[in-house]
């Protein structure tokens, strides 16, 4: 059985155009949760749902070197990172990045976020309004190198901030958003780089098991040291997603402001808590979807996959199917009570294994950091939400509320 396949000789502009929407647009109109289409000049086959997802995290099936399209590399992952490998070498690298992920690094990456919240509290009933992903940007700057062993001066948070939100922001926007993104990872692998250094030469000491520590001491199967540029990526990619969680944090009080019975049902509700920030996570836009090559040809359901073909997984448009999540465009937190969990359903940072595959590193500190996110806004500190465009543009790769979240009014609750 063919694919079916869009009538569109190129759909990189629809695909722009539509953005979050475009896999389950066309899903749906297909009437099919597999359709062809052409993306940057080159045939690729989406998909979506629990099924394709089993499909895609099988790692005999696909391979990832390659996959990503070039403008992502050079501004969001970098070259030459865990993301790209497959094989003996990706399992390799992705355990010296899961050592660091044990479950008290979590907790204490997850304690420095909230010394953070707590002390800027009162700096934020003192001043006027303040922007919500700004702030805790560039508190989860200052909490994540802290925890990974990074030496931050105070006056280099809001550069360094500024430097990953533009890598963050850039993957696929054209112009000055994406000449940001190339300057912004330019400029980081230089610090990040010359940390590594420092440390492998006994300039800067970095603690046992931090982040810093373990990547530049690390050494491959012929016992080399990381390249200095491929060791500042992998640090990097602990830094850079764990700032982004800002936007997970700007949507969780976009969900409380939009739902605001949930104030009072999650206070001190930890389990409560949780679900909220799944149904967050699952609700809101941030990767789009996951890209891979086909490794031999195969057939799936009757469809012919064949070899180096370029296959998307649509996260967004999984964690919007409607028949794995019941009405789909609603938030409704009450779908992760008693949620057994699930590796393919439920996949904003994608899905499978952690150690076999390329789901997320960074799970876990997410759901942490969105925990104690959660917890703050709705129980240390009140405040008031102003008029203001708090609007989500699907059609933007990644999208936020142009205010980046504005709020005033802030007290402190004992
Ligand atoms: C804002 C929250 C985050 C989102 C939405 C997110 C999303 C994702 C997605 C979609 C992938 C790719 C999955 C695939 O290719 O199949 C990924 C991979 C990855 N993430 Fe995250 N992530 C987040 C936070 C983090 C954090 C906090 C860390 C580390 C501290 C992290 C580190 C990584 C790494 C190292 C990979 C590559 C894994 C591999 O290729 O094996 N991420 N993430």
């Amino acid at each position: 059985m063919s694919i079916s396949t869009d009538r569109s000789p190129e759909s990189t502009l629809a695909f722009r155009r539509e953005g979050y929407r475009f896999i389950g647009d066309h899903c749906d109109r297909h009437g099919s949760d597999i359709f062809q289409t052409r993306l940057l000049l080159q045939p690729t086959i989406c998909l979506r749902g629990r099924p394709a997802a089993e499909l895609f995290y099988d790692p005999a099936r696909f391979v990832r070197h390659g996959a990503l399209p070039a403008l992502g590399r050079l501004t969001l992952t970098g070259v030459g990172g865990v993301q790209g490998l497959d094989d003996a070498a990706h399992r390799a690298r992705k355990a010296m990045l899961m050592s660091i992920m044990t479950p008290a690094a979590v907790r204490h990456l997850g304690r420095l976020f909230d010394d953070e919240w707590r002390a800027r509290v009162p700096a934020w009933a003192e001043s006027g309004p303040v922007v919500l992903h700004d702030e805790v940007g560039r508190m989860l700057t200052r909490a994540v190198c802290a925890w990974a062993g990074v030496p931050l001066g105070g006056t280099q948070v809001v550069r360094r901030t500024a430097d990953l939100h533009a890598m963050i922001e850039a993957p696929v926007a054209v112009g000055p958003r994406y000449w940001r993104g190339l300057i912004g990872r330019r400029r980081a692998e230089h610090w990040a780089g010359d940390l590594i250094e420092r440390v492998r030469h006994g300039a800067l000491p970095a603690p046992e098991g931090s982040a810093l520590r373990v990547i530049a001491k690390h050494r491959d199967g012929q016992g080399r040291l990381l390249p200095r540029r491929i060791a500042a990526v992998e640090l990097l990619n602990i830094i850079r997603p764990t700032v982004a969680v800002d936007r997970f944090v700007v949507f969780a009080a976009l969900a409380l402001h939009d739902h605001p019975s949930w104030r009072e049902r999650l206070r001190g509700d930890e389990r409560a808590i949780e679900g909220f920030g799944h149904e967050v996570r699952r609700y809101y836009p941030l990767f789009p979807a996951a890209a891979a090559r086909v490794r031999h040809s195969f057939e799936w359901q009757g469809h012919h996959f064949p070899e180096g073909r370029r296959v998307l997984l649509g996260l967004y448009a999984t964690n919007h199917h409607p028949r794995l999540w019941p009405e789909p465009e609603r938030f409704r937190p009450e779908r992760f009570t008693d949620w057994p969990g699930d590796a393919f359903s439920l996949l904003p940072q994608g899905g499978g294994d952690y150690f076999t595959g390329h789901r997320c590193a960074g799970e876990w500190l997410t759901i942490e950091l969105l925990k104690r996110a959660v917890t703050n806004l709705t129980g240390t500190m009140s405040y008031r939400v102003p008029p203001q465009d708090l609007a989500l543009d699907l059609g933007r790769m990644p999208t936020l509320p142009g205010s980046g979240f504005v709020i005033d009014g802030v007290r402190r609750i004992e």
